[in-house]
């Protein structure tokens, strides 16, 4: 494959990401109108500003459009992660991207997490679900499996590894774990790092981890990048590569 079909294949999975606290809505449509015209897989936005990404007047017609709950704690109840669910899924969001409770997962509350996975399986039914199981918040990698093999017992289309709001975000290590897992299922289910990734370096080491450890070509369908920055670097080399 060369150097060019390796970076459109990067930019086909990429989640292009906005998730500033400090955002407003003049500092929201300015960005939009700096983003290159890549066939990225989606974006994804805080709920506030689907309404402003689906106005959009330059549609990115392949792109799904993605937001997230239970965002970044983790901690809301289940209730409240399902309404706001239900109301992106209203807004227009075709991807939602939830936060796992990982620290109930640490204080040992398996049940409670899974019975939280099924909740919003069944809200988000006909949607895309990635949960976030905040891999650099999970202490040992024996965490970072179970979290992520009851995600895929939970039903979701993908395992995220971070909200891109701790301190640690996707790892080489906790990518191969994660991926083992998958790898390792019956079930169907998608890879998403996210959290950090600034370079193309690193965003092709993580492809390279996935196509080895899971055997499968990297597409939007099965592998994701989530990244705030890095469409900017992948524009620049795809300009310079033609
Ligand atoms: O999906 C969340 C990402 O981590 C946000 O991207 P970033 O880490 O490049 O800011």
């Amino acid at each position: 494959m060369t150097n060019l079909q390796r970076l459109n294949q990067l930019a086909s999975i990429l989640d292009i990401t906005r998730l500033q606290d400090d955002d407003n809505t003049p500092a929201f449509q300015h960005w939009l109108s700096t983003l290159p015209q890549l066939d990225v897989a989606a974006f994804c936005v805080y709920p506030q500003y689907l309404p402003l990404l689906l106005s959009w007047p330059q549609p990115q017609v392949n792109a799904a459009i993605a937001t997230v709950v239970n965002f970044p704690s983790g901690d809301l109840p289940t209730d409240l992660v399902c309404e706001q669910i239900q109301q992106a899924i209203y807004a227009g969001a075709t991807e939602i991207d939830c936060v796992l409770p990982y620290k109930a997962l640490l204080r040992g509350e398996n049940g409670y997490v899974k019975s939280f996975l099924y909740d919003v399986r069944q809200v988000s039914a006909g949607v895309c679900l990635k949960v976030i199981i905040e891999s650099g918040e999970l202490v040992t990698a024996q965490q970072v499996a179970k979290a992520t093999e009851l995600v895929i017992d939970g039903g979701a289309n993908f395992v995220k590894s971070s909200t891109g709001k701790t301190a640690v975000g996707i790892t080489e290590e906790a990518a191969r774990i994660m991926l083992t897992v998958i790898a390792a299922s019956e079930r169907n289910v998608g890879f998403k790092a996210s959290g950090g990734v600034r370079t193309i370096e690193q965003a092709l080491a993580l492809l390279q981890i996935f196509e080895d450890v899971t055997g499968r070509v990297a597409s939007r369908e099965c592998m994701r990048i989530g990244a705030s920055t890095l469409a900017f670097e992948l524009a620049q080399h795809l300009s310079t590569d033609l």
